[in-house]
């Protein structure tokens, strides 16, 4: 759990630093509400608890937490509001604008501490509903609705790219995975699904995406060039075929068609859903001409 501490009182946060290290949390200190949206805004440290002096010379702790909260981070963080001033409305006024907390001055460590921990247990609850909400529950990819909000997120990354960089976006399909349910059952289909899952994550680097995107249907989405594209996908298909499923005494040949298409900076004007139908056109030539093959082209020239 990293905690962040705001306060441009420095006997404040030694002593707020203290409870921090005692509750065994990481610690962060910004000595100002601009610091403090810096630190918040680097995704490698990103506070899951901040806790905020009110009374700062800058930006004073309720606009942070106002200005926290529009930023609108994909775990939000739970925010602590410390003051000296225990003017009811001033508790009111912290809790309305987005605080979850309200502390007084002098700090007692061990209720602090306690909070602490309400904050902990709180953001591991969002942290869990959050990776449900993202995850396919069969195979552990991410699902459709993940799937497209990272890609809309590779997207604008590209899209402000300095150098020269492409994507590659790609559809694929397992071949007449409806025999393999109907000859063998839904739960061998089941655990084809997994295996075709696990053998096509292998095949990409863990800071790619791969997703479930329908009944037999996944997504990839990778930085590539044509020909890195070219390769990754000769890799997909290999990893997919080159050796059988075994369930018990049940040896199963798979096989998958692949559709990509190549995504430069000049693209990104585009809707993703653009990108995915033409993958997804690919993928159906693949499939009228025999399968188990791949077609990738730069998106601009389909
Ligand atoms: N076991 C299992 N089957 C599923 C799941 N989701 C979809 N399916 C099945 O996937 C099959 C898809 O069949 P089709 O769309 O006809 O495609 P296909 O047989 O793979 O044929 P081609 O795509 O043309 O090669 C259907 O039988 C669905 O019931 C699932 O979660 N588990």
């Amino acid at each position: 759990m990293h905690v962040l501490i705001v306060d441009d009182n420095e006997i404040d946060i030694i002593t707020t630093s203290s409870f921090v290290q005692k509750a065994e949390m990481n610690l962060f200190v910004a000595d100002s509400a601009t610091k403090a949206l810096e630190i918040i805004s680097n995704r490698e440290t990103t506070p899951e608890i901040i806790v905020v002096d009110w009374m700062m010379p800058d930006v004073n702790g309720l606009e942070l937490c106002q200005k926290i909260r529009a930023l609108n981070l994909a775990v939000t963080p739970y925010i602590i509001m410390v003051t000296s001033n225990s003017l009811g409305q001033i508790e009111q006024k912290a809790l309305d604008v987005g605080a979850d907390d309200f502390i007084e001055k002098p700090i007692h460590g061990a209720v602090f501490i306690a909070r602490l921990r309400v904050g902990a247990r709180i953001v591991e609850m969002q942290k869990k509903l959050l990776s449900l909400a993202h995850t396919d529950e069969l195979t552990g990819l991410l699902n459709r609705r993940a799937a497209i909000k990272a890609c809309k997120a590779h997207i604008v990354r590209l899209s402000r790219a300095d150098m020269p960089l492409s994507h590659c976006l790609i559809i694929s399909d397992i071949d007449f995975f409806k025999s393999i349910n109907d000859t063998y059952g839904h739960q061998i289909g089941d655990r084809v699904l997994v295996d075709v899952a696990k053998r096509m994550r292998n095949s990409i680097r863990p800071f790619e995406t791969a997703a479930r995107f329908g009944g037999e249907e996944f997504l990839i989405y990778c930085e590539a060039t044509e020909e890195e594209a070219e390769l990754i996908l000769s890799r997909m298909l290999k990893a997919i075929s080159s050796s059988p499923y075994i369930y018990n005494d049940l040896s199963l040949n798979v096989t998958m068609s692949f559709g990509g298409v190549v995504i430069s900076k000049h693209d990104t004007q585009h809707n993703i859903n653009d990108f995915i139908k033409k993958a997804d056109n690919l993928l159906y030539e693949v499939k009228n001409n025999g399968r188990n093959n791949y077609k990738v082209v730069p998106f601009s020239s389909v």
